[in-house]
């Protein structure tokens, strides 16, 4: 299951399913013993269709979608019960789940936009029934309005203060602290996910692995906060060479990916070389020393590598495997290549 689906919204709304399903029924059989007929059947109809999306939302993987499709009909199920004469005048204690359950099962922005609309209208209802006619005084409707905007309020914060907190526990999660940029979790569901897209428009994507040479001696020479801005510099070398829907990641150590939707071998292979020349050319400085370093890259691509992470990262390991053996500052991006590098190493 994806980190970037609020978990609790799925049990939540499977608890509102039932209790729809259920009290639908209840108040079926009251409203037909009372001669509401026409209320009876709709309530009827909305336990039988809360009881069937119990099943859909348990498994779907469009989860938002499946939520609008209740709420939507459900809220506007309620105002339908609102308005009617013959139903009882407790029913308006309804309206106070509307903020809790829009937002907690839609977020912030839907949940201001549907709170909004379906509050205003409970109220003019409720106007139309009950203040016009002078059974509610102006301190009982002052006490409602009250209430409900309380009620709001704390929705909209909670909610936002959540989505706020989950996003930055999202963004530790899935980044490594030192370059910002995306680690090994990130990497898994990204590639499984672009490999799918890219098939489906008859594309392919690229890896690349990088890994750089000889990092050891950056920390033995310099020291560690040293090789650490080394690391730093990568990455932002990295991030000049690719366009904005490519994804680069640090793998761990001084090894690094970048991912590279809708590319081919030859686009793969270009980046990669890009990269290289970067990181050959970078004028990487401790201080006033002129620090060099350079990295060996693999290049792998869906479709003639495999389409699954492990075959494309497998691949692109080998031929990383191979720039190193065949003297490093290099790129190496398939068999041929590999064959020679293998069999003549440069030094
Ligand atoms: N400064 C710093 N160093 C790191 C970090 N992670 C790993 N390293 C260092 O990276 C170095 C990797 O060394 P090796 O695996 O021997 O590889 P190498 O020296 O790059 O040699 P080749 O890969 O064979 O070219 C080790 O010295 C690690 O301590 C980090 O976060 N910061």
């Amino acid at each position: 299951m994806s980190l970037r689906e609020p978990l609790h919204r799925r049990t939540l709304i499977k608890i509102l399913l039932l209790i729809t399903g259920v009290s639908g029924v209840i108040f079926f059989a009251l409203n037909m013993s009372r001669g509401l007929y026409v209320l009876g059947t709709v309530e009827l109809i909305v336990a039988a269709y809360s009881l069937l999306l119990y099943r859909v939302v348990s498994r779907t993987e469009h989860l938002d979608k499946w939520i609008l499709a209740y709420l939507i009909p459900f809220l506007t199920t309620m105002m339908f019960a609102l308005a009617q004469p013959g139903a009882s005048d407790t029913i308006f204690v309804w309206v106070f789940l509307i903020p809790q359950i829009s937002y907690l099962l839609t977020g912030v922005g839907r949940g201001f936009v549907i709170t909004a609309f379906y509050l205003f209208t409970a109220a003019c209802i409720f106007l139309y029934r009950f203040y016009s006619s002078g059974v509610i005084s102006p301190v009982s409707v002052a006490n409602i309005v009250i209430c409900a905007v309380a009620i709001w309020s704390f929705a909209h914060h909670y909610e936002h203060g959540r989505e706020r907190y989950s996003r930055k526990l999202l963004h530790f999660a899935e980044r490594d602290s030192l370059t910002g940029l995306l680690n090994r979790m990130r990497l898994a569901e990204l590639v499984e996910s672009e490999i799918r897209n890219a098939r489906a428009r008859q594309q392919s994507v690229a890896i690349v692995l990088l890994d750089l040479d000889y990092f050891k001696t950056v920390n033995d020479r310099y020291g560690h906060p040293a090789g650490d801005e080394a690391l730093i510099f990568t990455a932002e070398k990295l991030q000049s060479v690719v366009r904005r829907t490519d994804y680069i990641f640090r793998l761990g150590g001084e090894e690094f990916c970048i991912l590279l939707p809708g590319a081919d071998l030859n686009a793969g292979r270009e980046v990669a070389e890009s990269a290289r020349r970067a990181l050959e050319q970078g004028d990487f400085h401790i201080g006033e020393l002129d620090v060099p370093f350079t990295g060996s890259f693999g290049v792998a691509v869906s479709g003639r590598d495999g389409d699954s992470l492990i075959d494309l990262y497998h691949a692109a390991d080998q031929r990383l495997y191979a720039a190193k053996h065949a003297g490093r500052n290099r790129v190496v991006s398939d068999e041929m290549e590999l064959m020679f590098s293998v069999a003549e190493p440069a030094d």
